[in-house]
């Protein structure tokens, strides 16, 4: 990457405190439109050195879009962005880095098959400079300062996506940004690496840095935001101190309604096990070891864990996208297929419904349209030879149902916001629409949901719910990862906590805390061990 922020003439970057810019950045009349669709529609906005704004907003509101014409990534289509007083010309990422401005992405940008410290010597603003010793320890200090347990001789690949995160957070920080713009960063941390990670804002914030977090969760507002900035449909709806709105006020502006409350009555009773892992060790990214789990008809188990201690191991598995080392995963007192058969190349047939982790790399082809996208699971059944019409109308009525936006069955999947594609990937794997009441009677046996509202709105994350929940009803069995304790405490039956790749704890969610939960997931004990 090129040699960038203003004052690192001598070749390095800064290490102490940045240089401030004292004036408002300000956002003039910005505008941005794809096609037809207005994604971005006269926004005003200041963003002010020293302070923590949250840009807030449902799903494909324009907030990414909006950073982006900061960052210099997309062009405007009108408005002016001011630095310091002086009407910038931001034409690119590079130009945007070297007016101090930095942004982590959604999608990250790192490159897998490298090391930590190699991708962050790519980044550093001297390429040539990290060959001193002295420079090559600046190039992890910063990460190692953020987070202490990233090892940076480690592929990128191997690590959880929640290192990922702060691999790119310092990336950016080395980069010597004076203006941060974070795209819902702790929505893959768990609540510890979140705590760190807000209060890394913070001290970012005290240096005199401009921060803006993209984000879904409230908590982020609380934990650290200045001030919010709420964006609808393109257009700046709301715009205060932090300590001026209350969560509902926030939920307001975002959608216009008060959020919706899903819940669904706990399972009484054991029921008869429907989705039973036996023995069951192998390895993705992470591993696991010895699980043993039988989960009822119409029960919701709930696993809890510090990433990378085996959910994307146990998910895979189960999903039958990875072949296990050892046991076996049964649905009704059957083995299910093991890859390739699975789905391989005999098709993704899979009974086991399946909504992984980054939807945008794992679930979806960006190139192809959502009508494609949402028949991925039938390709043995597809008429290719055919013209596509039939699926597009199917589409539709789906895109209709779970309020993808913009619900057009032509579009490239890669188009979509990061929220919209997680509901797309949701319409494909859980079917039907939220607001049907009843699961399908042919829906899947049991399903793998992967952290399943992650970048989700309220309105969008309890539409997943009651889906979910549905199915639930109906007699699916259900595992469901999740990194947020509060979520699985108020939705689950059981919950299991992952810890070095066994399960250290599974307890009633009735009757658990959060505090015992978060023991476990750190390899303390507590009392009630079975459930
Ligand atoms: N490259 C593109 N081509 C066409 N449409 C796009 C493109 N990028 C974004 N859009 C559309 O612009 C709108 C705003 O998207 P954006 O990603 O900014 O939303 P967002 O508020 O960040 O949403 P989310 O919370 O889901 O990430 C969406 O309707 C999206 O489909």
């Amino acid at each position: 990457m090129a040699a960038a922020a203003e004052g690192k003439a001598g070749g390095r970057a800064r290490t102490g405190p940045p240089r401030i810019m004292a004036a408002p950045l300000r956002l003039q009349g910005i505008t941005k439109r794809f096609g037809a669709l207005t994604a971005v529609d006269g926004v005003d906005l200041e963003i002010r050195a020293g302070e923590v704004l949250a840009l807030l907003g449902e799903n494909g509101a324009g907030k990414s879009t909006l950073m982006k014409l900061l960052y210099g990534f997309l062009p405007l289509d009108a408005g002016r962005i001011e630095i310091e007083g002086r009407p910038a010309q931001l034409p690119d990422p590079r130009a945007a880095m070297a007016a101090g401005i930095g942004m982590v992405f959604q999608n990250f940008t790192l490159i897998p098959a490298l090391s930590v410290r190699d991708n962050l010597r790519l980044a550093w603003p001297d390429a040539a400079a990290w060959r001193n010793r002295r420079e090559d320890a600046a190039v992890v200090e910063r990460l190692h300062r953020l987070a202490p347990g990233i090892d940076p001789e480690r592929r990128v690949a191997d690590l959880p996506v929640g290192a990922w995160q702060l691999v790119e957070l310092a990336k950016v920080l080395n980069q010597d940004a004076r203006l941060v713009i974070l795209d819902e960063p702790s929505s893959v941390l768990t609540p510890q690496e979140a705590a760190a990670l807000h209060g890394f804002v913070r001290d970012l914030a005290a240096e005199g840095r401009r921060v803006v977090i993209i984000t879904h969760k409230l908590a982020d507002v609380a934990a650290c935001a200045d001030r919010v900035a709420v964006m609808r449909r393109g257009r700046l709806v709301d715009e205060a101190a932090a300590a001026d709105r209350s969560e509902g006020d926030l939920v307001t502006a975002m959608i216009g309604t008060r959020a919706p409350a899903p819940a669904r009555p706990r399972l009484t009773g054991r029921p008869v096990p429907r989705l039973e892992l036996q023995g069951l060790s192998g390895r993705a990214v992470d591993r696991i070891e010895g699980i043993d789990l039988a989960i009822g008809a119409g029960e919701i188990v709930g696993v809890a864990g510090v990433a990378g201690n085996g959910q994307q191991a146990l998910a895979e598995i189960v999903a039958g996208l990875v072949a296990p080392a050892a046991g076996q995963v049964l649905l009704d007192g059957r083995p299910v297929a093991r890859p390739p058969e699975a789905r391989g190349g005999g098709g993704f047939r899979s009974p086991i419904a399946y909504v992984p982790e980054e939807p945008s790399r794992r679930a979806v082809v960006a190139e192809l349209s959502l009508a494609v996208n949402l028949a991925l699971r039938r390709i043995p059944e597809l008429p290719w030879l055919r013209p596509l019409r039939g699926l597009r109308a199917g589409a539709a009525g789906a895109l209709a149902d779970w309020d993808v936006r913009p619900p057009e069955p032509e579009r490239p999947a890669g188009t979509l916001s990061g929220g919209n594609l997680q509901k797309l990937v949701a319409a494909r794997e859980l079917g039907g629409g939220p607001a049907a009441a009843d699961g399908p009677p042919d829906g899947p046996g049991a399903i793998v949901a992967c952290y399943p509202t992650m970048g989700l709105d309220v309105k969008a994350s309890a539409a997943i719910y009651e889906r979910l929940f549905a199915h639930a009803g109906r007699g699916a069995a259900i595992l469901w990862l999740s990194e947020d304790l509060d979520d699985l405490l108020r939705h689950a039956d059981r919950i299991a906590v992952l810890h070095h790749g066994r399960i250290a704890g599974l307890l009633p969610a009735d009757g658990t805390d959060a505090a015992a939960l978060g023991r476990l997931m750190t390899g303390g004990r507590v009392d009630a061990h079975a459930a």
